[in-house]
């Protein structure tokens, strides 16, 4: 229950929003950091050369005071125009590592997926807004990222 202010309103009350968005998008997990036998041991048949796909389910979450005259954390129209920008245009049907430039040294594990959308949608959003990115990457491979 949100505490009453000494002017007996009501105090801020903090919502949170989640926006989902699918991409599809292949790669391959290879480091260039290590040898080709290594890559190989560690990645095993996400190291195949000519890569392979995933359908990505990214939910994006944003945390906020409600605003009382809108009613709104931020206008989840406004959220989702983000992620077009930062999720679907550089990265849906696309090869991570050979059509992303981030990805050209960084390993494109999940969690640097994730990591990739939370500084490009960092970057787009009012400050303190972002709260989390989670990646669903299979069904049952589910990677967080918050920003630290
Ligand atoms: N820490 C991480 N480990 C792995 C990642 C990752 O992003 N971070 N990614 C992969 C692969 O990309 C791979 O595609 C995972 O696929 P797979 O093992 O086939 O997926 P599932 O576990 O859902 O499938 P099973 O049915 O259990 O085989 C590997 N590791
Ligand atoms: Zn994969």
């Amino acid at each position: 229950m949100a505490q009453a202010d000494s002017r007996n309103e009501v105090a801020e009350r903090i919502g949170y929003i989640t926006r989902v968005q699918s991409f599809s998008a292949c790669h391959r997990l290879h480091s260039p950091t290590l040898s080709d036998e290594v890559n190989k041991r560690i990645f095993g048949k996400c190291n195949n050369p000519n890569g392979h796909g995933h359908n990505y389910k990214v939910e994006v979450t944003v945390r906020g005071k409600i605003d009382r005259h809108t009613g709104m954390v931020m206008n989840i129209t406004d959220l989702k125009q983000h992620i077009e920008e930062v999720i679907m245009i550089p990265l849906d049907h696309k090869n991570l590592d050979k059509d992303v430039p981030y990805f050209a040294n960084v390993v494109s594990t999940t969690e640097n997926v994730a990591v990739y959308i939370w500084d490009n949608m960092v970057k787009q959003l009012p400050a303190n807004l972002l709260y989390e990115v989670k990646i669903h990457e299979t069904d049952k491979n589910i990677v967080v990222y918050r920003g630290e």
